[in-house]
C-alpha cells in the first residue's frame, strides 16, 4: 500500500480508518476504532499520541489482553503461515523464519516458559532487534516480575506501532496524497 498523509487519514470515512490502522496494534482493531472520532490529527506524532493514551488508559488486565493478541515470535502462526502481513514481514526480517533447529527449539521452549511464567507471550518489537538478541531478551526476561513484564511488553508494542504507523502515513509535509 502506498503511504498517505495526515490530511488524507483525517479525510477517510471511519470504516476505511479502521480498516487501515486496524492493526498497527496486533490483533487489536479496537484501538483504531476508538480514537479515530479523535481526528482531526495534527500529525502523524498526535495520531501515535492518542493510540498510547488509549492503551496507557487500560487496566492491567486490558494491557495483558493486548500482549495476548500476539502471536509468539517463530511460533506456530509462523509455521502454518497464518500469521498477519505485517507480523510475517517483521519474523522473516528478523530472520525468525529460517532459524537452525537448535535455535527453533530454544526459542520454543522459552517461549513456554515465559507463558507458564506470566500467562501472556513474550512481545519484543522484532524489527529492532536480530535473532540473537531476541533469544538473549528472551531468556533474561523470563526471570522478571509480572509487573515489569507487562510494562516492557507494552513499550515494545508501542514500538512495533510505531514503525507500522511509519509504513502507512508519509511524514513529508510536500506529500499531496
Ligand atoms: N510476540 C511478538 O513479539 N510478536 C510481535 N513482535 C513483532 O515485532 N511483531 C509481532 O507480531
Amino acid at each position: 500500500m502506498t503511504t498517505m498523509n495526515i490530511n488524507t487519514v483525517n479525510s477517510l470515512p471511519y470504516e476505511d480508518f479502521v480498516s487501515v490502522f486496524g492493526n498497527v496494534v496486533e490483533n487489536y482493531t479496537i484501538v483504531a476504532a476508538a480514537v479515530c472520532l479523535q481526528r482531526p490529527f495534527n500529525s502523524l506524532n498526535d495520531l501515535e499520541a492518542a493510540i498510547c493514551d488509549f492503551i496507557d488508559a487500560l487496566p492491567e488486565t486490558g494491557k495483558e489482553g493486548i500482549l495476548r493478541c500476539h502471536p509468539d515470535l517463530a511460533g506456530r502462526d509462523l509455521q502454518r503461515g497464518t500469521l498477519t502481513k505485517e507480523s510475517n514481514e517483521e519474523q522473516a526480517r528478523a530472520g525468525l523464519d529460517a532459524l537452525e533447529s537448535t535455535e527453533a527449539s530454544r526459542m520454543a521452549q522459552l517461549n513456554q516458559q515465559y507463558k507458564t511464567k506470566f500467562g501472556f507471550p513474550f512481545v519484543i518489537c522484532a524489527r529492532m532487534n536480530d535473532k540473537d538478541r531476541i533469544l538473549q531478551q528472551l531468556s533474561e526476561r523470563c526471570g522478571n516480575e509480572v509487573e515489569l513484564e507487562r510494562e516492557r511488553g507494552i513499550e515494545e508494542v508501542k514500538k512495533i506501532c510505531s514503525l507500522r504507523l511509519h509504513g502507512l502515513v508519509n511524514t513529508d509535509k510536500l506529500s499531496k496524497m
